[in-house]
């Protein structure tokens, strides 16, 4: 399917919230790189067509859905997921589009291939191990502050654990989020269970509970 110019909200509406993940480029005729964009988006969908859906709207025709996603400067291209936007790339980086539009796609395929709905997928993601860190990096190379800290607290227990890189997976990082009604990471879950994120395990380190908690 080519890119679907969208002239009307009902339809943005109906595009975003499909089941397939939506690709939409908020543009403006005035704007020569959104042509650059468009002519990407179209390569991308013969490519991607099956999994993904692409559509352009006129950025100042949608004044509210614009502002809604702090469309600052056009091209943006904004990745739904039922409703929710999952990603972004401001500006004309072709590069960021593809991969993160492939990705998507790639993600769409196991789900497909697997039969599985995102939430089923992320039960069985926080079921991987009874003591499983969601985080950025791994526990080798964790890639932020507050993930660091984690595993440096959780190794000291000396007890086992698995970790998942939500900075690979867009669709599990804004996911689980929602899912698990907490908005950051790292997030610890023991049995499935969240616990939270570096400040609960802290507090726990503090009263002397964190092992206990872990073990479950
Ligand atoms: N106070 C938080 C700190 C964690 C935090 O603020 N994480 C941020 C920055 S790494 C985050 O995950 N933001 C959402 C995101 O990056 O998707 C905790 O106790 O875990």
């Amino acid at each position: 399917m080519p890119v679907v110019n969208v002239s009307a909200a009902e339809e943005y509406q109906k595009y975003i919230n499909a089941d397939k993940t939506t690709v939409a480029l908020f543009a403006a005729d005035w704007a020569e790189q959104c042509g650059q964009v468009n002519d990407a988006l179209e390569e991308l969908a013969k490519i991607t067509g099956e999994k993904l859906q692409f559509i352009s709207l006129n950025a100042e025709q949608f004044p509210e859905i614009s502002m809604k996603h702090q469309i600052e400067a056009v091209p943006t291209v904004i990745f739904f997921a039922k409703g929710s936007a999952v990603d972004r790339v401001d500006g004309v980086d072709i590069a960021a589009i593809s991969a993160k539009s492939k990705k998507l796609a790639e993600s769409a395929s196991s789900a497909a291939a697997t039969g599985q709905t995102l939430e089923e997928r992320l039960k069985a993601l926080i079921n991987t191990a009874p003591l499983m860190i969601f985080m950025k990096g791994d526990r080798n190379g964790p890639r932020c502050g507050f993930s660091k800290q984690l595993i440096g607290i959780v190794n000291e227990t000396n007890l086992p654990y698995e970790t998942f890189d939500i900075l690979g997976d867009e669709e599990v990082r804004q996911g689980l989020k929602t899912y698990s009604d907490w908005p950051t990471y790292p997030q610890v879950y023991v049995k499935g269970e969240l616990i939270g994120g570096l400040d609960i395990i802290k507090e726990l380190l503090a009263n002397n509970e964190l092992e206990s908690t872990l073990k479950g």
